[in-house]
C-alpha cells in the first residue's frame, strides 16, 4: 500500500461488493472472485454457526466475522437477533469474558491502564476512528454476576456496542469499546501467565475517581458530544453523581436497568390485578441494579398517586446481611439508605426466606448474582399469596438467574408474570406455549444512546431515562399485549429502539438540553422518518457503497481513497 491508499477497512472485504467497488477499494484479488448476494453470504454464515456445537465457539466465529466483514456480521445479527443475541451478548458473553485472555486473537477495543494516568489523552489519540459518537466503558470490576474480571471484562463493552449498532443503527465505526485496566481483585487472574491486564490489586476508590476525572476530559476533548455509558463498575454511584450533570453520560446498570424493568413492571402491575398502593416488592440484591430499579419504580408509583413516602415503603431490600434496616448495626452504603426500613420493630431478618415470609410480597425481584436463590418453596408461596405473582430473576448470565422460567412456571402453577435478565426458552404448559419476558437493559440502552446522539443532548436527564421506560411500555403491539407479554418480541428491537429514541429526544427537548435545531418543530411522523433515515442499516450498505463509488470514484478516477466501506471497531 502506498501512502495515498490507506489499507482497506474490514467492510471493504465484503464479498457482496461488485468488481468496480473492489477495484476502487484496492481489494480486487484479495477476496474470492464471486460477487455474492446477501442471501448466499447469510446461508454460509448460518451453516458455519450451526456446525459449531458450543456457544463460545459460535461467539468466537462471530467475533472473527465482525473483524473481517463487519457489515455482513451486522446483517446476520439484525436479521436473526433472537438467535444471535444470546451468542454475542448474555449469556455467552459471560463465558467469553471469563476466557478473554485465553481466547485473545485481535484487538477489539481500547485498553487504558492506571499507569497511563497523566497522559490518558495521548492514549486516546491512538484510536484510529475520527468520529466516535458513543463509548461503553467498564473497569471490569463487576462483570454481569461474575465478579471482578479485570480487563477480561472487555467482552461487555464490545457486546453492548454491537447491540447499539444492530438495535439502534449507530454506525460501527462510531463506537468505542473501552476497558480500564485498574488492576483486579481476582487473584487467579493476577497469577495466570496468560492474563493480559496489569498484575496489581484494584486501585482504591479515590485513585479510580481521579483517573476517571482525567478520562472524562480526554474523551470529550477528542470527541466533543460523545455519549459515555458506564457499565459493570462495582460501585458506580459516586461517578454517576459526579458526572451526570456535566457530561453526556449515564450508568446502564443503575439507569438503563431501572428503565427497562420499569417498562416491564408497568405492564406486570396492570396484569397482576393488585393496585399500586397494595404492591409489596422484595428485592434480593441492593446494589447498583437493585437500587436503580427500585428508585425508578418509586417514581412510577408516585405518578400513580402515592406520596414519596408511601411509594418508598412498598420496597424491602435484601443484601448479604439480610433485610436493609436502620438498626441493623452496620454502616449502610449510601445508596441503600433511602430504602432502609424503620418498621421492623427491632427484629432483623437475616435471610431472603425470612424476609419473604415477613412481607408476603406481590413482587419478587432478583438482582443479587445468586443463581437459584428463589427456591421452590418461595415460588409456591408467591402463588398462594397472589393471583398473579410478579417474579423477575434478573441476574446475569443464566447461571446466576435467581430461578429458571421452568421453575417459576412449575411452582406458581403457571400463574406468574415473569421476566429474566438472560433468555430462557419457550415452555409448553397445560397445552399452551408460554414465552418468557427478557427484562434486560438491551431494550432501552440502544434507544437512549440513539436519542441522545440525534438530539445532541448535552446531558442525559432523569426525565430522558424515564421517557425511555414509558416509550418501551408503549411500544408493545396489541398482539403482544393480548398474550400477556411484558416486553416486545426481541426481533422487533430495532423498531422498539426508534420509539425509545423518539421518547428520549422529546424529553431532551422538554428539558432544554438538546442542541439539534432542525428537529425542534417536527411532528411525530416526521421525526420518526428522520430518526430512521439517520440509522445505519447493514442491509443497505452494499448498495450505498456501490452508489458512492460510482459517484465519487468517477470524479476521482479509479483509484479513489475514500473508505466507503469502513466500519470496523479498529
Ligand atoms: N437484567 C438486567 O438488565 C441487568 C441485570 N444485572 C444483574 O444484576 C446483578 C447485580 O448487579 P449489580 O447490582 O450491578 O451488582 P452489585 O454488586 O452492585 O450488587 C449486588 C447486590 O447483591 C447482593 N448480594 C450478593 N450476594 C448476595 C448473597 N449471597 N445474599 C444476599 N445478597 C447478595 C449484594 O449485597 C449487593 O447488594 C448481576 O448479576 C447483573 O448481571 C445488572 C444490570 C442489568
Ligand atoms: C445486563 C447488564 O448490564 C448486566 O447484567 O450487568
Ligand atoms: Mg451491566
Amino acid at each position: 500500500m502506498t501512502a495515498a491508499h490507506p489499507p482497506p477497512a474490514t467492510g471493504d472485504y465484503d464479498t457482496s461488493h461488485s468488481t468496480a467497488v473492489r477495484r476502487y477499494n484496492h481489494t480486487y484479488g484479495l477476496v474470492p472472485p464471486a460477487v455474492e448476494s446477501l442471501e448466499t453470504q447469510e446461508a454460509r454464515c448460518l451453516k458455519q454457526i450451526a456446525r459449531r456445537e458450543k456457544p463460545i465457539d459460535k461467539y468466537l466465529y462471530l467475533s472473527g466475522l465482525r473483524n473481517t466483514n463487519v457489515h455482513l456480521f451486522y446483517r446476520l445479527v439484525t436479521r436473526h437477533l433472537k438467535d444471535m443475541a444470546p451468542l454475542i451478548y448474555t449469556p455467552t458473553v459471560g463465558e467469553a469474558c471469563l476466557e478473554w485472555s485465553n481466547n485473545y486473537v485481535q484487538p477489539e477495543g481500547m485498553y487504558i491502564s492506571y499507569a497511563d494516568r497523566g497522559h490518558i489523552a495521548s492514549v486516546v489519540q491512538n484510536w484510529p476512528e475520527p468520529n466516535v459518537q458513543i463509548t461503553v466503558v467498564t473497569d471490569g470490576s463487576r462483570i454481569l454476576g461474575l465478579g471482578d474480571l479485570g480487563i477480561n471484562g472487555m467482552g461487555i463493552p464490545v457486546g453492548k456496542l454491537a447491540l447499539y449498532v444492530a438495535c439502534s443503527g449507530i454506525r460501527p465505526e462510531a463506537t468505542l469499546p473501552l476497558t480500564l485496566d485498574l488492576g483486579t481483585g481476582n487473584k487467579e487472574y493476577r497469577e495466570d501467565p496468560l492474563y493480559m491486564g496489569s498484575r496489581r490489586d484494584k486501585v482504591t476508590a479515590e485513585e479510580e475517581a481521579e483517573f476517571l476525572d482525567e478520562l472524562m476530559v480526554a474523551l470529550t476533548e477528542k470527541w466533543p458530544g460523545i455519549v459515555i455509558q458506564f457499565e459493570d463498575f462495582k460501585n458506580p454511584f459516586p461517578a454517576l453523581e459526579r458526572y451526570q450533570g456535566k457530561y453526556t453520560c449515564f450508568n446502564d446498570d443503575i439507569q438503563g436497568t431501572g428503565a427497562v424493568i420499569l417498562g416491564g413492571i408497568v405492564s406486570a402491575v396492570r396484569q397482576s390485578g393488585t393496585a399500586v398502593k397494595d404492591q409489596r416488592a422484595v428485592f434480593f440484591g441492593a446494589g447498583s441494579a437493585g437500587v436503580g430499579v427500585a428508585k425508578q419504580i418509586v417514581e412510577y408509583f408516585m405518578r400513580e398517586g402515592l406520596t414519596e413516602d408511601e411509594a418508598r415503603k412498598c420496597f424491602w431490600l435484601v443484601d448479604t446481611k439480610g433485610l436493609v434496616t436502620n438498626d441493623r448495626g452496620d454502616k449502610l452504603a449510601e445508596h441503600k439508605v433511602y430504602f432502609s426500613r424503620d418498621d421492623n420493630e427491632g427484629k432483623q431478618y437475616k435471610t431472603l426466606e425470612e424476609v419473604v415470609d415477613h412481607v408476603q410480597p406481590t413482587i419478587l425481584m432478583g438482582l443479587s448474582t445468586m443463581g437459584g436463590a428463589f427456591t421452590p418453596d418461595m415460588l409456591t408461596k408467591m402463588a398462594k399469596w397472589n393471583d398473579r405473582p410478579i417474579i423477575f430473576p434478573l441476574s446475569n448470565p443464566s447461571s446466576k438467574s435467581e430461578c429458571t422460567f421452568e421453575d417459576a412456571i412449575k411452582y406458581t402453577n403457571g400463574k406468574c408474570l415473569f421476566a429474566s435478565g438472560s433468555p430462557f426458552d419457550d415452555l409448553e404448559y397445560n397445552g399452551k406455549i408460554l414465552t418468557p419476558g427478557q427484562g434486560n437493559n438491551m431494550y432501552v440502552f440502544p434507544g437512549i444512546g440513539l436519542g441522545t446522539i440525534l438530539s445532541q443532548a448535552t446531558t442525559i436527564t432523569q426525565t430522558m431515562i424515564y421517557a425511555s421506560a414509558t416509550s418501551l411500555s408503549h411500544s408493545l403491539l396489541p398482539n403482544e399485549t393480548s398474550q400477556g407479554w411484558l416486553y416486545p418480541e426481541i426481533g422487533r428491537i430495532r423498531d422498539v429502539s426508534v420509539v425509545v429514541a423518539m421518547g428520549v429526544i422529546r424529553a431532551a427537548q422538554k428539558a432544554g438540553v438538546d442542541r439539534e435545531q432542525s428537529i425542534k418543530g417536527m411532528g411525530d411522523e416526521e421525526l420518526e422518518k428522520w430518526v430512521r433515515a439517520k440509522m445505519y442499516d447493514p442491509m443497505e450498505e452494499t448498495e450505498r457503497v456501490e452508489k458512492e463509488v460510482k459517484t465519487f470514484g468517477m470524479s476521482n478516477g479509479v483509484n479513489g481513497t475514500a473508505k466507503a466501506g469502513r466500519g470496523s471497531h479498529l
